[in-house]
């Protein structure tokens, strides 16, 4: 489980979309995920997604935790989030700061969905749908937007 290298700004693996899993069982895929869990925990992420450590698969990790911009925000294990996907969502966006480990020395103010309806398919295989909102549909978004070839700063206003 060594921690990986992180592509950062201009490899353009991070501008790419990414493939979809296609059998979550395949060893390659849960050592990927057991690698992103530990390089997230190494860097002090509340997220990665698998192209930012050159994987260009439709998979990442959520693991919010209390940090000095969001004191509140939710403690939560990490969890692997596979051909993850927005199924709907409210009007309302809010700003809020956001960073990236492939961007760093960078903070912006990105708007977001304050709360979406998601779907995504869990490491062991399992279909989930859930409402998620505040500080982890915030990066659930921004990871999604890792799958999509999209960083914050694309968004940051
Ligand atoms: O822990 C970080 C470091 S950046 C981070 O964890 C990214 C995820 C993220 C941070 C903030 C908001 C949404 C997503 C991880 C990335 F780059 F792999 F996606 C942080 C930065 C700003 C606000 C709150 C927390
Ligand atoms: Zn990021």
């Amino acid at each position: 489980d060594a921690p990986l290298e992180i592509a950062q700004l201009g490899n353009d693996i991070l501008r790419r979309k990414a493939q979809s899993v296609e059998r979550i069982d395949d060893p390659k895929i849960q050592s990927a995920i057991d690698n992103l869990i530990a390089t997230a925990r190494l860097k002090n992420g509340v997220g990665i997604a698998a192209p930012q450590v050159s994987r260009s698969y439709r998979l990442f990790i959520v693991a919010s935790r209390p940090n000095e911009r969001y004191p509140d925000a939710p403690e939560m294990e990490p969890t692997a989030m596979l051909n993850p996907g927005i199924l709907s969502h409210g009007e309302e966006r809010v700003k809020g700061w956001e960073g990236c480990l492939s961007v760093p020395g960078f903070r912006g103010l990105v708007p977001r969905y304050e709360r979406i309806e998601v779907e995504y398919w869990d490491r062991q295989g399992r279909h989930n749908v859930r409402e998620l909102s505040g500080f982890i549909a915030r990066i659930f978004q921004h990871e999604l937007d890792h799958l999509n070839g999209i960083l914050f700063i694309d968004r940051a206003e």
